[in-house]
């Protein structure tokens, strides 16, 4: 789940760009790059790490120009090498730049493509590179030595035709302007707003529109699913429905987990989705224990606390922080190792003795996933001296491989996975678990804008929108991209030290 972001502004966007890039920094953990345009050069800096860690003021003062685009990188294709981070660049037609969120499903049929027919070199294993190569092929056939809109666009629409999966894009063109998309069910969000200046309007595109608003930019709205803007280096802004079939399936984990709260996607504010889930959750708890026990509802920070919060009120209980996060940790579910997710929940969180000595606990957390928190988080709990532990989830059991831009490539590695809910409770030691339901999960997202009436949900069902994933797909994506394969592959770390700029391990 990566970040993107792009600004058209009427001076430099570097430090625009940077402060936006630190907004999204919880989209992506692995990388970071960003990538200016001015007096016919590209300036371009990325490379493995957080936002803060991968511009220092010497990069910062060499990112020139008043139009630029960023990316926090979280892989889900390829591999963590420091050559995969983003924007990627190409050199024809123009020089284009482009920064992806999402996943496509056929990369290797396009990277085949690309090679035989379309006589263009692939040098990484990343699908950004595949998408970017298809849309300058694309653009390059349009013959015109100046594009304007129509010819961007009919490139986006070709993209369409050729790309499968899911895929938010922010590409620049050298000295033309800035285009965004969003692929044909809008799996993956991106929205753009507007800051009047002196100067100027000046527009800005981001995954989330807490970045807008950071910023101080008023959302405009969201990019259709199928739509393309473009907004040329002068601010002139232009936009076309680009997709023959397209129909709004947004992901519904971004409202369960990779979202900011605080962020607007598809007119659903996500703060008040979890808060349905709470709310909604606490409704099945009450059902299933008329009678509940429960002394106290404490959240595993961070992402829960909205839907923990909500529970406790609807429960009557107290809403305590049982937990403190060290906030210099990351996300964990995000890191690209299991070694690493599991040594980190314990530096990141720590009970507070005296809110769990001798009480029933409810532990909520948004999702379980490899199960690798909540294993520690209940076991944390008893040594604090709880009584007895219940474990909510706000999301349903996800017991199916996403392929959409969520690094959950490996059914055998989640723990619901071929498994009763009564089986995880076990696995997981706690005393009672109850799971959302995917209905109420849904209806949590969709209460917020009835006119979505559908999202990729494939973690929870195993029903895949694109319609192109089959049983032999998802076997090859476990080979290829579980835990063990990518430890052998590029260790844990990663193998940004042994790579020279070009990506050409494997
Ligand atoms: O079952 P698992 O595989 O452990 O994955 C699920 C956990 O991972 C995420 O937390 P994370 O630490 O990434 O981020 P957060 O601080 O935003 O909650 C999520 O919020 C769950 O707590
Ligand atoms: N999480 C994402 O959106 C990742 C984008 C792209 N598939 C990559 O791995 O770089
Ligand atoms: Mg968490």
């Amino acid at each position: 789940m990566c970040g993107i972001v792009g600004i058209v502004g009427k001076e430099n966007v570097n430090q625009w760009l940077y402060d936006a890039l630190t907004v999204l920094q919880h989209r992506g953990q692995d990388a970071a790059g960003m990538v200016t345009y001015q007096d016919d050069r590209f300036f371009l800096r990325k490379d493995n790490g957080l936002v803060r860690d991968v511009f220092r003021t010497r990069h910062m003062k060499r990112l020139q120009g008043h139009v630029g685009i960023g990316h926090v990188r979280y892989p889900t294709a390829g591999s963590s090498s420091s050559a995969e981070a983003q924007p990627f660049y190409v050199n024809s037609p123009y020089g284009i730049t482009l920064a992806h969120n999402g996943n496509l499903t056929n990369a290797e049929d396009l990277s085949n493509d690309l090679f035989r027919t379309d006589l263009r070199h692939i040098n990484t294993t990343s699908d950004s590179e595949v998408l970017l190569n298809v849309f300058a092929h694309e653009l390059q056939k349009q013959g015109k030595l100046v594009p304007t809109q129509d010819e961007v666009f009919a490139a986006v629409k070709a993209v369409h035709k050729r790309c499968k999966g899911a895929y938010a894009v922010i590409a620049m063109i050298t000295g033309y302007g800035i285009v965004a998309f969003r692929d044909p069910h809008g799996i993956r969000p991106v929205c753009y707003g507007k800051r009047e200046t002196s100067r100027g309007v000046e527009y800005m595109i981001a995954s989330e529109s807490v970045a807008l608003s950071a910023l101080g930019f008023t959302l405009v709205r969201d990019i259709e699913p199928g739509e393309a803007i473009y907004i040329e280096s002068d601010g002139q802004l232009y936009t076309q429905q680009c997709a023959d079939d397209h129909k709004l399936i947004p992901c519904i984990f971004e409202h369960v987990y990779f979202a900011r709260p605080d962020s607007i996607i598809d007119q659903i504010s996500v703060y008040k989705a979890r808060l349905r889930m709470g709310e909604k959750l606490a409704e099945k708890v009450k059902r299933l224990k008329p009678e509940h026990d429960i002394d106290v509802v404490i959240p595993i920070p961070d992402t829960s606390r909205t839907s923990a919060m909500q529970m406790a009120h609807d429960l009557g209980v107290k809403f305590r922080e049982g937990f403190i996060k060290n906030r210099y940790i990351g996300r964990t579910f995000i890191m690209p190792g299991q070694q690493q997710r599991k040594k980190s929940v314990r530096q990141k969180l720590n009970a507070i003795e005296l809110e769990f000595r001798g009480k029933n606990v409810l532990l909520v957390d948004d999702s379980i996933v490899r199960g690798t928190t909540c294993k520690e988080i209940v076991q944390m709990a008893r040594d604090a001296g709880a009584e007895k532990v219940y474990f909510a989830s706000a999301a349903p059991a996800v017991r199916y491989p996403n392929v959409y831009g969520i690094d959950m490539p490996a059914a055998e590695e989640l723990i619901a996975h071929n498994r009763t809910d009564k089986e995880v409770e076990k696995l997981i030691g706690a005393d009672w678990l109850v799971y959302q339901d995917l209905e109420d999960l849904l209806e949590s997202a969709r209460e917020g804008n009835p006119h979505v009436q559908d999202f990729e949900c494939s973690v929870f069902n195993g029903e895949y929108i694109t319609g192109d994933i089959d049983q032999n797909y998802l076997e090859r994506l476990q080979q290829l991209r579980n835990d063990a394969s990518k430890n052998k592959q590029h260790g844990e770390q990663g193998t940004s030290d042994d790579i020279i700029d070009l990506h050409n391990n494997d």
